[in-house]
């Protein structure tokens, strides 16, 4: 059984799901509506096919574990890999009204997603979890930083037609390919609709509550401008190689934005950045971006620049350029 289904030509900062088995998903035609979004054919794919390329879903091929599903492996006839995300005990908590509210009408064992598999994985392992691999260097954080802009302000571009929010933006969804190029996955509010109440219910771990805004806690509420907010968090990461919210000290659990905006407030972004990074980063650069986090991180949303705007002001010269006045990017 295969969902004849369409995707988007993907753009750089932006992963979308190709495809779900056993589930329709509406996403992608609401999305279409736009009229700026290329719309393609992707080959049909049967549970069979799904099977095969992922072993049947064996162990050796899982990848990753998330809240809502485990990530697989896929090797496609095609040569390509893919990654599978197989949903396992997934409730739509999507209100009854709306596109999304058709998932909840049918039923099915097997609820898979394809996407384009990221050989580097997430940036969030990048950042945190150490191994033999080397730490980011700046270039590359910058790379990631604009293109995640980018992303979400091309999913934000949306926002009049379809009404756009990504919802989830953490790390763990910044997915990276060769040359550090990154795109955002994911996505499960990809509706805005102002007045319905979203995601915040979703997420129930500490590591991903400490991405939400102000006004998701307070309202439950989903828009452009929380998924602006959950974005300055993620520059944070990038500038300090630290956690949103760690509590490996369980006596004294840390919230990133309130332990870095003293030092950010008085511009002393030397004394919270990653350490990892040496002398290796221009302070002039690093300044220039707290500050954008900063602007993102305001309590009140309407404080936030756009996503648009937050992607403009990364790529700027002070940005773009290391500590030798050389171009980065
Ligand atoms: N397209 C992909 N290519 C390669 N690896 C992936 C891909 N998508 C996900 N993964 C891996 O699978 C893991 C789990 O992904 P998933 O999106 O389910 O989890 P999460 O963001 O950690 O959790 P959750 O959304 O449940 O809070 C990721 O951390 C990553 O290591």
């Amino acid at each position: 059984m295969g969902w004849t289904t369409k995707a988007r030509v993907p753009m750089p900062g932006v992963l979308v799901q190709q495809r779900i088995l056993g589930c329709c998903w509406h996403a992608t035609s609401a999305l279409s509506r736009g009229g700026r979004m290329v719309v393609v054919d992707v080959p049909e794919l049967t549970v069979r096919e799904v099977n095969e390329a992922t072993a049947r879903f064996s162990g050796a091929r899982l990848i990753g574990e998330g809240e809502h599903a485990r990530v697989y492996r896929a090797s496609l006839r095609t040569g390509k890999a893919a990654a599978a995300k197989r949903l396992v005990g997934y409730h739509w908590s999507w209100p009854q009204r709306g596109p999304p509210a058709r998932v909840h009408r049918v039923a099915a064992d097997l609820r898979v997603l394809l996407y384009e598999f990221a050989d580097m994985g997430t940036l969030h392992d990048a950042l945190h979890l150490h191994g033999d691999r080397p730490a980011l260097s700046w270039a590359q954080r910058v790379r990631v930083a604009l293109d995640a802009a980018r992303g979400l302000a091309y999913l934000h571009g949306f926002a009049t037609a379809a009404g756009a929010v990504h919802g989830e933006v953490r790390s763990s969804k910044v997915l990276l390919f060769p040359g550090f190029r990154a795109k955002v996955a994911d996505g499960h509010n990809m509706f805005h609709q102002p007045d319905l109440e979203l995601g915040y219910a979703q997420v129930r771990h500490a590591s991903a509550m400490a991405y939400l805004s102000p006004e998701c806690f307070s309202t439950g509420r989903m828009m452009p401008k929380s998924d602006v907010f959950s974005f300055g968090l993620v520059l944070l990461e990038l500038l300090t190689g630290a956690k949103p919210f760690d509590d490996t000290d369980r006596e004294d659990c840390c919230y990133l934005w309130s332990w870095a905006a003293p030092f950010l407030a008085e511009g002393r972004v030397e004394e919270c950045i990653d350490p990892k990074l040496g002398d290796q980063y221009p302070r002039a650069g690093a300044l220039e971006l707290a500050t954008i986090a900063v602007q993102c991180l305001q309590k009140d949303p309407t404080s936030r620049p756009s996503m648009d705007t937050v992607a403009r002001l990364i790529n700027c010269d002070i940005i773009m350029r290391d500590q030798h006045g050389r171009r980065l990017l």
